[in-house]
């Protein structure tokens, strides 16, 4: 049976302590330089970084189609690392389908199930459930090369997931297809893994994929964990200036800490106007704010704390785009969102100046 939907329970479904991999060669590659992951059971979690970071060596791992250099690998609180992929109850959905062209999509679903030996009416009932799952049912006795892009994402997931894996890894499987089906389709496989109760371990490097459909994210560079927490999280404090600038758009402004009292720092910024912001981390000195552009307000050259020159404003339908060349050098982009009832009172080469209460500003570790 698929496990029960509900509560994400607190049970470690893959858990990982100082888990390095160094592919030989000349030079070797250190591709994870030691790295701890814990991922809850029934969690959908994501894996996200740029290209090369680590992300596709940990789902290998964690198949067992590489051994880790050094580290422990757990499932459910066993070592992974004496098992052999085909004995851990993973299963992989890989960017490319792998699906067999002249099979029908049924035969495709319950061809990991004819290989485990199941018997023919249990492969018969799990084939209709999961045709049901990816709503397929009526394209059964189709050949999957005559299906579409979409579909065939459909009956490689079904595959995967019909011999109800305890975790399930997905390798950019989302990559191949345009853009309103990939919206569609990350709809479809968070609803999935809802329903199945199964734990998703997703990689892609698309941050806005990985903030629509995870329950967490660790973002990674080079080998290393930045950080791990909810999509919210990540958004609204991250921890580095690395994870500020990958995960949408950031505006970085150099300030200089004058006072640090409890958890709040004064902050000089570069027009010398001060701010009171929330400061996660101690230090003094130097540092750098991190401003999302949808935080700040476009204001009257006098009222606000940076002025500048607005040098552009980019319609974007939904909301404007306003370029604004701050007159310590530094450039600001801000982002209004539109109404019909909204009018622009500032025209090109005027001067103007940028406010942001300190609240939303992040101050942030280089
Ligand atoms: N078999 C291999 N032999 C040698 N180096 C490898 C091998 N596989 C991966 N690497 C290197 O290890 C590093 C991490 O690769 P990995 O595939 O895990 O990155 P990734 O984040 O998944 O990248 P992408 O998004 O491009 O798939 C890279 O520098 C890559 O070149």
């Amino acid at each position: 049976m698929v496990p029960p939907t509900g509560e994400r329970s607190l049970t470690k479904a893959i858990s990982a302590r100082a888990l390095r991999k160094v592919y030989p060669g000349t030079p070797p590659v250190e591709a994870l330089g030691g790295v701890d992951i814990d991922i809850a059971d029934n969690e959908f979690f994501t894996l996200l970084g740029p290209s090369g970071c680590g992300k596709t060596t940990i789902l290998r791992l964690i198949a067992g189609f590489e051994h880790p250099t050094s580290g422990s690998l757990d499932m459910f609180g066993q070592s992974l690392l004496d098992l052999p992929p085909y004995k851990r109850q993973i299963n992989t959905v890989f960017q490319s389908y792998a699906l067999f062209p002249h099979m029908s999509v049924a035969e495709n679903i319950g061809f990991g199930l004819e290989m485990l030996g199941k018997p023919k009416s249990e492969i018969k009932s799990t084939v209709a459930e999961m045709m049901d799952l990816v709503q397929m049912s009526h394209l059964a006795d189709r050949q999957t090369s005559q299906i579409s892009g979409g579909q065939q994402q459909r009956v490689a997931l079904a595959r995967a997931l019909a011999p109800k894996p305890r975790v399930l890894l997905l390798d950019e499987p989302l990559s191949a297809l345009d853009f309103k089906l990939r919206k569609n389709m990350q709809l479809e496989l968070k609803r999935l893994q809802t329903e199945t109760g199964i734990t998703f371990i997703f990689v892609t490097h698309d941050q806005e994929e990985a903030l629509t459909m995870s329950d967490r994210i660790a973002v990674m560079s080079d080998g290393a964990i930045r950080q791990i927490g909810s999509p919210r999280d990540i958004y609204d404090h991250p921890a580095d200036r690395f994870v500020a600038d990958f995960i949408g758009d950031t505006n970085f402004l150099p300030a200089d800490v004058i006072a640090t009292e409890g958890e709040r720092v004064s902050l000089r910024l570069g027009s010398g106007k001060t701010i009171t912001a929330p400061a996660r981390h101690a230090g003094g000195g130097r540092v750098t704010l991190a401003v999302r552009p949808e935080h700040a307000r476009l204001e009257a050259e006098d009222s606000g704390l940076l002025p500048g020159v607005l040098s552009d404003a980019v319609y974007f339908g939904t909301d404007t785009h306003f370029h604004i060349a701050l007159d310590d050098g530094t450039a600001f982009v801000l982002r209004q969102q539109n109404s019909p009832d909204t009018e622009t009172r500032f025209a090109k080469g005027e001067r103007v100046s940028v406010s942001f209460p300190g609240e939303v500003a992040q101050v942030l570790r280089d």
